[in-house]
């Protein structure tokens, strides 16, 4: 090796640093800081490493800084470099099976010139304490105080376990028969759950688009609307199209609308690679609005993402009261502006991926619409409807067969 040659493996944790900066000291989405952080890796083994080991630390941060107040006499400032280069070192030899003197080794050179000595240290105390991390992983205290209050006891439990294990990958499909045929947990039509997997576009009928990626509970919402029969709907709050592709394959006529371009080109691929087809708007839907009312509205709005945790720890580190509260009102907004667009005896579906009631149920009392309630026949099996007619998934429900994202849907009638 060259005298000052980056060790092997460094630069994935100097970009899982990266990472983690632009999550908890900017508050960036994770896979929005992916490419500044980790964008000039070349290998995408590296670029997997950097995220893997992001994603977990997040995952784990609660316990991860217990371990290391633990073991420091003064408290590191949460922003501290050593603070950073700690976590990343435990995360991997406690959670993600890196023996610890590679752990540290590759850790080390992100703080050359700085506190090696204390990290250091520490690493080495806590490997000679042989502490290890809970499982199932704690909830940062302002989430779990949130959601005991909301959903109680069970539901933080279901949570942390939820947290503890790697998400299933639950596919939708356009036709049924070639569900039905496809290996796998069938909990609903259309739908097969598979164990994860890291190469999804190998499985057998991606290429042909015979299937897209979509969290069971996110079905939900299109669900709800039933088949289309040739009438008209809004998808609003559209890409990256998981629900304009369940619409456009039930037999709706589906306007898509989306304000992000990125998000809207990888729904355009989604429509090629699926064959399925739909109208694409760019455009703010507090600015647009439709030529002529519509039979059907799927407001699928924009959110805290606090029920979709399992695949994005950040949320619960990013999401701050402030920013419930502000996208509760953007929510109203939408929900209101909608409601006009819909044609006497049209439906709207409102839904959000967020476990916060401020960003759900709250919207029931003002909603300028009728509730029309949900039938139990009308979702996927182990999942019952509110008593009040709306939709509340929560991780405790399917728990035994890989549990559901969170989400709040209701479905109204003009
Ligand atoms: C929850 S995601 C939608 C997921 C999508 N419905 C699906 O099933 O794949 C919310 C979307 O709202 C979009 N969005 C946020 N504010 C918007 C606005 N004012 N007008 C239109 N789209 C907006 C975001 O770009 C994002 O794609």
């Amino acid at each position: 090796m060259k005298p000052n040659s980056t060790p092997p493996g460094v630069d994935a944790r100097r970009a899982a640093l990266r990472l983690l900066d632009a999550v908890l000291r900017r508050g960036l989405p994770l896979e929005a800081a992916l490419d500044g952080a980790a964008g000039d890796l070349a290998k995408p083994e590296d670029r997997g490493l950097a995220h893997a080991i992001a994603a977990e630390t997040l995952r784990r941060l609660p316990d991860l800084d217990a371990l290391i107040d633990s073991a420091t006499q003064q408290r590191l400032p949460p922003d501290a470099k050593a603070r950073f280069a700690l976590r990343i070192a435990l995360v991997q030899a406690l959670a993600l099976g890196t023996p610890p003197h590679a752990a540290i080794a590759t850790v080390l050179p992100l703080v050359d010139g700085g506190p090696r000595r204390l990290v250091h240290g520490v690493f080495g105390a806590l490997m000679r304490r042989k502490v290890s991390l809970p499982a199932p992983p704690s909830l940062p205290r302002g989430v779990a105080e949130r959601w005991l209050a909301a959903w109680g006891r069970d539901m933080v439990d279901a949570a942390r376990a939820a947290l503890a294990t790697p998400p299933p990958l639950d596919l939708s499909f356009a036709d049924a028969e070639v569900a039905r045929n496809f290996a796998g947990d069938h909990l609903a039509e259309r739908h097969a759950r598979i164990p994860p997997q890291s190469r999804v576009a190998e499985l057998p009928g991606f290429a042909e688009g015979q299937w897209w990626v979509q969290d069971l509970a996110a079905s939900i919402p299109a669900r709800l609307l039933g088949p289309g029969e040739g009438r008209t709907v809004l998808d609003l709050c559209a890409a990256p199209g998981g629900k304009t592709l369940q619409l456009a394959s039930a037999g709706w006529r589906v306007t898509a609308v989306d304000s992000s371009a990125n998000r809207l080109e990888r729904l355009r691929e989604n429509l090629q690679r699926t064959r399925l087809s739909a109208e694409v708007v760019e455009a703010d839907v507090m600015q647009w609005e439709p030529a002529a009312p519509v039979d059907a509205i799927l407001l699928d709005a924009p959110c805290s993402a606090t029920g979709i945790f399992r695949r994005h720890p950040d949320v619960l580190h990013r999401v701050r009261p402030k920013v419930i509260a502000d996208m509760a009102e953007l929510q109203r907004a939408m929900l209101a502006r909608a409601a006009g667009w819909l044609k006497p005896g049209g439906t709207l579906v409102f839904s959000t991926c967020s476990l916060e009631p401020d960003e759900g149920e709250s919207h029931l009392e003002q909603a300028p619409l009728t509730l029309h309630p949900v039938d139990p026949n009308e979702l996927p099996a182990g999942v019952a409807p509110h008593p009040d007619g709306h939709v509340r998934t929560l991780p405790a429900m399917l728990a035994e067969r890989g549990a559901l994202d969170g989400f709040f849907i209701a479905r109204f009638r003009r």
